[in-house]
C-alpha cells in the first residue's frame, strides 16, 4: 500500500495515534518533526531561531518528500505541514491521508505547557490556536482522503475509527 498520513493541528495526536496506528498495521513509522530533529541534531526552536518559520518550512517539504516515497510507513506530519501548496499536492499524490480534527479547546489543554512548539510561545496561546484552527481548517479538508472526529475520543479509539475508515475504503471500488 502507499504511506498513511495523519495530518491535524498540533496536539490533535498525530504523533500518539500515528504510533499506534503504525504498531496494529505493522508499518514503520516516522515522525516528520522528529525526522528533522534527527537530521539536523537541534530543537525545532532553535531551528526557528536560526532559520525562521520559513527556514523550517524548507526542510519540511524536504523531509515530507523523502519519507511519502517509502512504502508501509505511517507518517506523523507537524501541523503546519498543509500551509505550502506542494505539500499538499505530494500528500495527496503519494498517500492516504487522515485528518485528525480536535476542537482549539482541547488542543489548548493538550499544549498549554509544553515550550517545544514555538508558534504558540505568545501572550495568549488559547487565542493563537484559534486563529491557526481557522486557517487550517479548510487545508486540512483539502487535502484529506478521510476525516475523523476526535474531541475527547482516547488514542485507542481513534486508532480503532481509522481503522474501520480505511476498511471501508479498501473495499469501495472504483478507486483510482
Ligand atoms: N486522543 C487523545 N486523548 C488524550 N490525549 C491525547 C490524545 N492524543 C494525544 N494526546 C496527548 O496530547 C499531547 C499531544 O499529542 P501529540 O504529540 O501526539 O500531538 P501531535 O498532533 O503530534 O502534535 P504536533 O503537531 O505538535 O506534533 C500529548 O501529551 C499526548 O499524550
Ligand atoms: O503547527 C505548526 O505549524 C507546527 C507544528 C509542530 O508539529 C512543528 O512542526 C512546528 O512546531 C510547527
Ligand atoms: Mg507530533
Amino acid at each position: 500500500m502507499s504511506c498513511l498520513i495523519l495530518i491535524g493541528m498540533m496536539g490533535a495526536g498525530k504523533t500518539t495515534v500515528g504510533k499506534e496506528l503504525a504498531r496494529r498495521r505493522k508499518l514503520r513509522f516516522a515522525d516528520c518533526d522528529h525526522e528533522i530533529v534527527a537530521r539536523t541534531g537541534v530543537t525545532i526552536p532553535t531551528i526557528f531561531e536560526i532559520e525562521g518559520e520559513a527556514g523550517f518550512r524548507r526542510r519540511e517539504t524536504q523531509m515530507m518528500d523523502e519519507l511519502t516515497l517509502e512504502p508501509d510507513i505511517v507518517i506523523a506530519t507537524g501541523g503546519g505541514v498543509v500551509i505550502a501548496p506542494e505539500n499538499r499536492a505530494l500528500m495527496r499524490e503519494r498517500g492516504v491521508v487522515v485528518y485528525l480534527n480536535v476542537p482549539p479547546q482541547i488542543l489548548y489543554e493538550r499544549t498549554r505547557h509544553d515550550r517545544n512548539r514555538p508558534l504558540l510561545q505568545v501572550e495568549n496561546p488559547r487565542q493563537r490556536i484559534d486563529e491557526l484552527y481557522r486557517q487550517r481548517d479548510p487545508l486540512y479538508r483539502e487535502v484529506a482522503h478521510i476525516i475523523v472526529d476526535g474531541g475527547r475520543t482516547n488514542p485507542g479509539t481513534m486508532v480503532r475509527l481509522i481503522e474501520d475508515a480505511l476498511k471501508k475504503r479498501e473495499q469501495s471500488t472504483c478507486r483510482p
